[in-house]
């Protein structure tokens, strides 16, 4: 039976926005994946998980934004393992939830700029394939070729500006899925105008 292939976005998704649906959906096209996980992060290492919106709230809305595309799946296997969230422990967990998968692990320019700082930074490259994908305003910097490159549509869009538009009374329709929007509406997040 050929390999299952699994890609694996990973992120705070603070809120998530169409600038992670778009490149998710992009990378499983350009590599024919047959899937790809939504992972929330429970405490991303370098973030302070204080500042960032209760994992419910997270969660509720990767659910939300993938209902409709038979694609996309919210994995919680970083929210259920708990504490700090360690790429090099996604990818085992995930391994060994579906031995047959092939790993692809999907990543921003940004993020990946600072990979040699993630823990077993050594190692990561051996549990799955990276995948980096171009975001706007953020140069691709590997010149190594250890990871594949995927062009996502160039959408100037982060969970930043998300929450500093909410907070300042600006529109976030067409900026995220409408169940997000509702769901922070419902929910009255970000309000307070935070723009960590
Ligand atoms: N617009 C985008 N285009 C391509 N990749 C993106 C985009 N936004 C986020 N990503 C990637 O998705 C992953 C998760 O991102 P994250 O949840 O931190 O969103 P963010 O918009 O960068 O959040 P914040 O503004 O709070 O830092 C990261 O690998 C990031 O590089
Ligand atoms: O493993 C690490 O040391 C590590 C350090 C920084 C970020 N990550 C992972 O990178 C992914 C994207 O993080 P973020 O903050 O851009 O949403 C997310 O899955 C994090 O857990 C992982």
């Amino acid at each position: 039976m050929p390999d299952l292939r699994v890609g694996v976005l990973g992120g705070t998704f603070d809120p998530i926005h169409h600038g992670h649906l778009a490149a998710a959906s992009e990378v499983r096209a350009a590599l024919d994946l047959d899937r790809v996980l939504l992972v929330p992060t429970a405490a991303q290492p370098f973030k302070d998980a204080h500042g960032h919106a209760p994992v419910e709230h997270r969660l509720a809305m990767c659910r939300r934004a993938v209902a409709e595309d038979p694609y996309l799946e919210v994995s919680t296997v970083d929210i259920d393992r708990g504490g700090t969230t360690y790429t090099v422990d996604t990818l085992a967990d995930l391994q060994s939830q579906q031995p047959e998968a092939r790993l692809f692990f999907i990543a921003g320019a940004d993020a990946l700029a600072r990979l040699s700082e993630w823990r077993d930074a050594d190692r990561l490259l051996e549990l799955a394939t990276f995948v980096a994908v171009t975001r706007p305003g953020h140069v691709m910097t590997d010149s190594s070729g250890a990871f594949a490159v995927v062009e996502a549509p160039a959408l100037d869009v982060s969970s930043t500006d998300v929450r500093r538009r909410v907070g300042e009374g600006r529109p976030i329709r067409y900026l995220v899925p409408h169940a997000v929007a509702d769901y922070i509406e419902e929910h009255d997040l970000y309000s307070g105008g935070r723009d960590d």
